[in-house]
């Protein structure tokens, strides 16, 4: 190790874009510290993916029942409390066990909020930590409305630790967080007012598919409000009155401001440094490098073209782990980068998008799966997709609407990304009978 500083490689933020990376590296003998603010592990496993898909699972459930009732018989429902208390076991243990590898690992934790004092150097509680190279990777954090009122709304981490489910919820946007959120709370019994910015939901999805989605929370009485510019939460008795465009308003029990997350880029010290950053996160070149040599960028705060995801946070961080061991001299390069929206049915993609292929040289074709037998063993009444080939008839791209739709993707991933033809597709053997088969067998 580099003895002038405390560090080979010091990372701002303890979440999937560290520590996947983090811990391979501090086993190979590199000097590893973590500075955390919040709780280890980050969002994903504490306020993000593993909680919020645990709140998911009595929906699937619901669903499946609903789908089969008559042969289930009786009427399912969700207790939230319940289901928030079994969360919370689910996941309690999860910045325990995190820490616990890290702790193996070699690799010091320092606990506090962090900003940098020079290019080598973070303060962290008025004691100065450094290191050779840092790695900032301190995430999203919520957007709130800069309205009169705004603390009166909440963020997704408050909607996930409520011990008891509003009645009535207004949710502000319709991007991932507001529909997975609404498909929840919907199923568990609230009356949720969805206050959409545009005219249309979960932009970076296939409209058709969004329609149907949108469409089928609407018959289970949710109300979508397109062009709602909200304007102010005020307080009035024991509810929240929301206005928005011209003078319009509801009143709620909760208010969820879905808005869109930011980077956390501002008050850690990055202008003192001359550190570029934007409204979008942290330019990088291909080594993941910031403007400044031996600081790097990796997972959501980076303002990259690739889906702010979990998945792609480890890429990098595993990519940087690779570098700084000195396995690859190579610039990161992205496989095929799948996205999808937890609400029931699931909306998934993956590779050229519907839209794209329509103005390319592609094969586009669309097949209602209703109508496939599989499906139909548990009644799937909102299942299509859309497979995009080349000219070679190699799957470029994948888009689904389903109760299974990131399964799907997941399966076809190798698919794209190695660019197999109907000669590797002929050597496959897929259990039988089962999704994997009854989507291979499309192609
Ligand atoms: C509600 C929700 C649901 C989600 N669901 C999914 C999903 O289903 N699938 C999926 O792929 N992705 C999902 N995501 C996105 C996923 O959580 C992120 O892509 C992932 O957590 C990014 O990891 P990261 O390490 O870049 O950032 P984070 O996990 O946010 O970690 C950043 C860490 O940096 C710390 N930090 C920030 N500033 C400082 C500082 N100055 N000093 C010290 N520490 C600091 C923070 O406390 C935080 O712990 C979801 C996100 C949310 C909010
Ligand atoms: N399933 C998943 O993988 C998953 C789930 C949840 C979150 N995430 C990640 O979390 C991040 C944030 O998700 P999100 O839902 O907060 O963001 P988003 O960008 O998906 O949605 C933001 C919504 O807020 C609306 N909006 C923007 N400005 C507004 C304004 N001024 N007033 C009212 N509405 C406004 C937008 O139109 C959009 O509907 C994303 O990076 C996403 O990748 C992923």
């Amino acid at each position: 190790m580099t003895m002038q500083y405390d560090y080979d490689v010091l990372y701002l933020g303890s979440g999937h874009g560290t520590f996947d990376g983090a811990i391979p590296l501090a086993q190979s003998g590199v000097k590893v510290g973590i500075i955390e603010a919040d709780m280890i592990g980050g969002t994903c496993p504490n306020y993000g993916c593993n909680a919020k898909i645990t709140l998911d699972a009595p929906v699937v459930l619901t669903r499946a029942a609903e789908r089969l009732s008559g042969i289930v018989q009786g009427n399912l429902t969700i207790d939230w409390t319940q289901n928030e208390a079994h969360k919370e076991v689910v996941i309690n243990d999860l910045p325990d066990m995190i820490g616990g590898l890290l702790d193996q690992s070699g690799i010091d934790v320092i606990h506090g909020r962090g900003v940098f004092e020079d290019n080598h150097t973070i303060i962290v509680d008025g004691k100065a930590v450094t290191a050779d190279k840092i790695v900032v990777s301190t995430g999203l954090r919520p957007h709130r409305l800069d309205i009169s009122g705004s603390e009166l709304a909440h963020d997704s981490r408050d909607f996930m630790a409520l011990k008891s489910l509003p009645q009535k919820i207004a949710i502000i946007g319709s991007g991932y967080i507001s529909m997975e959120f609404v498909t929840i709370a919907n199923a568990a019994g609230a009356e949720i007012t969805v206050l959409m910015h545009g005219d249309r939901a979960l932009r970076q999805f296939h409209a058709p598919y969004v329609d149907k989605v949108v469409s089928d929370l609407e018959q289970r009485g949710v109300t979508f409000i397109q062009n709602a510019e909200v304007t102010a939460f005020e307080e009035k008795g024991d509810q929240i009155q929301v206005t928005y465009s011209d003078n319009q308003s509801l009143s709620v029990d909760w208010v969820l401001d879905a808005s869109g997350r930011i980077p956390n880029v501002d008050n850690i010290g990055l202008e003192k440094i001359g550190l570029t950053y934007n409204q979008s996160g942290i330019p990088v070149n291909g080594y993941l490098q910031t403007n400044i040599d031996n600081i790097y960028a990796s997972g959501d705060v980076i303002d990259k073209t690739q889906p702010k995801l979990t998945p792609t946070a480890i890429f990098e961080s595993t990519y940087l782990f690779k570098q700084f061991a000195g396995q690859t001299n190579a610039p990161i390069q992205y496989p095929v980068v799948p996205s999808v929206v937890f609400t029931s049915p699931r909306i998934a993609q993956a590779g050229v998008l519907v839209q794209d292929a329509e103005k390319g040289d592609y094969e586009v074709q669309q097949t209602d799966l209703t109508k496939d037998w599989y499906r139909q063993v548990d009644n799937e009444t909102i299942a299509d997709n859309t497979l995009i080939f080349d000219q070679q008839h190699h799957l470029v791209g994948v888009t689904e609407v389903s109760e299974q739709a990131e399964n799907v993707v997941n399966t076809l991933l190798p698919a794209i990304e190695f660019k197999f033809g109907p000669d590797e597709i002929g050597r496959l053997i897929h259990l039988f009978p089962s999704i994997g088969m009854a989507t291979w067998g499309q192609l």
